[in-house]
């Protein structure tokens, strides 16, 4: 993206964003609250517009190119929520589908919810994120964890090029984050997946990941490999009042 802005609800959420993000490659979006990493991913994936500026992704230009090659596009960016973004009263199988709807005719995905189609694969997935035994569960029976693996399920399913995943390790105890980590790591050396995810954790963010973004007020004040975010560029980063 270059020179991307977004204004939300009368405020400049982000402004002057230059980024360029490659095959494979894995980058930890960091910063305070409010500083923007969520409003970010949703540039990337399409879902919130730049009022300024140019994104493009995986051949298309937002806002320019035609609807069906941002279909295509969009179809192979994966996301995984914040609020992992499950319809709780569902089984696990119609969940993970929901990461094929963008592939489906209206038919498909219509008549998917009465029997499913390629449970084969929805269960395959569920294996790779370990629990391949919940997918005839209701989604809100599972554990936060379980759901977060749902929803990365969702994704896998998807075959994407890019996954976005935004804080997927909030809500997990060290060890259950750890094995999140790994797999969306795994997901993203298959195929050169690139990997672009927004966390608080520091210490994950720094020690895993091959480059880290920072974010403050809405403007990139950090982009460098992990090994050049001292002390003195997160104290930057996170300090409290005072300008970005
Ligand atoms: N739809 C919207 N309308 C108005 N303001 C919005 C909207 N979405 C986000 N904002 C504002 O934009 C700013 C950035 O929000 P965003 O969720 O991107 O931050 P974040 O860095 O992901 O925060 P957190 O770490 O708390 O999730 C916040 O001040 C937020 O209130």
């Amino acid at each position: 993206m270059r020179g991307a802005a977004v204004r939300l609800g009368g405020a400049d959420v982000l402004s002057g964003i230059d980024l360029r993000v490659a095959a494979g490659e894995r980058v930890a979006l960091i910063g305070p609250s409010g500083a923007g990493k969520t409003t970010l991913l949703k540039l990337l994936n399409g879902t919130v517009a730049a009022t300024r500026g140019r994104v493009r992704a995986l051949g298309c230009e937002y806002g320019r190119s035609s609807a069906r090659r941002t279909r295509a596009a969009r179809h192979r960016i994966g996301t995984v929520h914040q609020h992992f973004d499950l319809v709780p009263q569902l089984r696990v199988v119609h969940n993970v589908n929901a990461g094929r709807l963008g592939a489906w005719p209206l038919w498909k995905a219509a008549l998917s919810l009465v029997r499913p189609f390629e449970a084969r694969a929805a269960q395959a997935a569920l294996e790779r994120v370990g629990i391949g035994d919940k997918l005839r569960e209701r989604t809100g029976d599972l554990s936060g964890g379980e759901q977060q693996r749902v929803a990365i399920a969702r994704v896998l399913v998807q075959r994407p090029r890019v996954v976005l995943a935004d804080e997927p390790i909030a809500s997990l105890d060290p060890a259950r984050a750890r094995e999140v980590v790994d797999l969306l790591f795994a997901v993203s050396a298959e195929a050169g997946t690139a990997l672009v995810a927004s966390l608080h954790d520091l210490d994950v963010a720094l020690g895993r990941f091959d480059r880290v973004v920072g974010l403050r007020a809405g403007r990139v004040v950090v982009d460098a490999p992990p090994r050049e975010v001292g002390d003195a560029e997160v104290a930057r980063l996170f300090r409290t009042g005072g300008s970005p």
